[in-house]
């Protein structure tokens, strides 16, 4: 059993007006950083917008991020909630996605912090904290521009309640032709014994099986992690229907989708993590799993002057 941290719920109060709620928050060039009253936490790099660390009320950390994760933006985080867009691996074949890296440019690029707010509905122990950070053709990078160039906004907002964590994503069409593209919250979720896992709510489902030449297959039962895994779930229940992670027989994180209508499974297993350079611990695989909410089996169209917007709330 841990404690509780003993942290006094303080309210910042001024004479005449309601008690605000109390949010620790810092911002520098290239973190920012938010706390609950009631504990919890948050830290986001400018970097990809990356999630780096979600820390519930007892401190404890709930992402997995490799020891050996690159912050400095010199090269995609592993680890946390990295953010893929406009296309997910690569797309030889799709001639507007075909000259991206791996995972398109979004979790490369350095995202502006757009600014926060927080809210409380009875008081400090359900206060909540929402950080915002934009991406457009007008702040993206040379290079990647000239990859893709359209015209385009996106507003990734990550909120912290005390029960939960969401990101969601907007994307605006801002150009006079159609844009093509899949998005991906590429989260890893911190775990204490992958042989202990079972993931369930993808019963029934069919899923394409990227370590088996991508053939396609329907997931009978709960899915149990025993090599490496790298799986394309589209699931046959509707997205608010919860992906849950259980370790030995307890839920310990709920996904729930909104409009993102794939969920990718996945675990490198001891071989792949031995050849990822920025994967430390070696035996990390046993302690994480990727339950990855997108949209990334064909193409999602945004017309211009649409908007598209997909979110994921988890739950531990
Ligand atoms: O090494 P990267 O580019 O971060 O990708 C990690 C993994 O990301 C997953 O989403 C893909 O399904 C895997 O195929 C891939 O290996």
């Amino acid at each position: 059993m841990v404690d509780r941290p003993k942290k006094p719920l303080a309210l910042a109060t001024t004479p005449g007006l309601p008690p605000q709620p109390q949010v620790n928050f810092t911002h520098d060039n290239s973190r920012v950083t938010a706390s609950l009253p009631t504990g919890e936490s948050i830290e986001v790099l400018l970097y990809g917008a990356t999630v780096i660390s979600w820390k519930n009320r007892f401190g404890i950390e709930r992402l997995w991020l490799s020891d050996a994760a690159k912050l400095d933006g010199s090269k995609a985080v592993r680890g946390g909630i990295p953010l893929v867009f406009p296309v997910f691996g690569t797309a030889p074949d799709h001639a507007a996605t075909s000259k991206l890296p791996q995972h398109g440019f979004a979790r490369n690029s350095r995202w502006e912090f757009l600014g926060k707010s927080s809210s409380e509905s009875t008081g400090p122990s359900d206060t909540s904290v929402k950080l915002d950070f934009g991406l457009s053709s007008a702040t993206l990078d040379e290079q990647a521009k000239s990859l893709w160039p359209y015209t385009f906004s996106i507003i990734y907002s990550v909120t912290l309640t005390p029960e939960n964590l969401s990101t969601s994503i907007v994307v605006t069409n801002d150009g006079e032709q159609p844009i093509e593209f899949q998005v991906l919250l590429h989260t890893y979720l911190r775990i204490d014994d992958i042989s202990k896992i079972q993931v369930t709510g993808l019963e029934e489902s069919e899923y394409i099986d990227k370590v088996d030449a991508a053939s396609t297959k329907t997931q009978s039962g709960a899915i149990t992690i025993t090599g490496e895994t790298d799986r394309v779930y589209t699931p046959a229940k509707g997205p608010s229907h919860p992906v849950v992670v259980s370790e030995d027989g307890e839920a310990v994180y709920s996904v729930v989708r909104d409009n993102l209508k794939d969920v990718v499974v996945w675990n490198p297993w001891q071989q792949k993590a031995e050849s990822m350079g920025d994967f430390e611990p070696k035996d990390g695989y046993k302690k994480m799993i990727c339950i990855e909410a997108g949209s990334v089996r064909g193409w999602t169209t945004l017309d211009p002057s649409d908007a598209f917007e997909g979110a994921q709330t988890i739950s531990d």
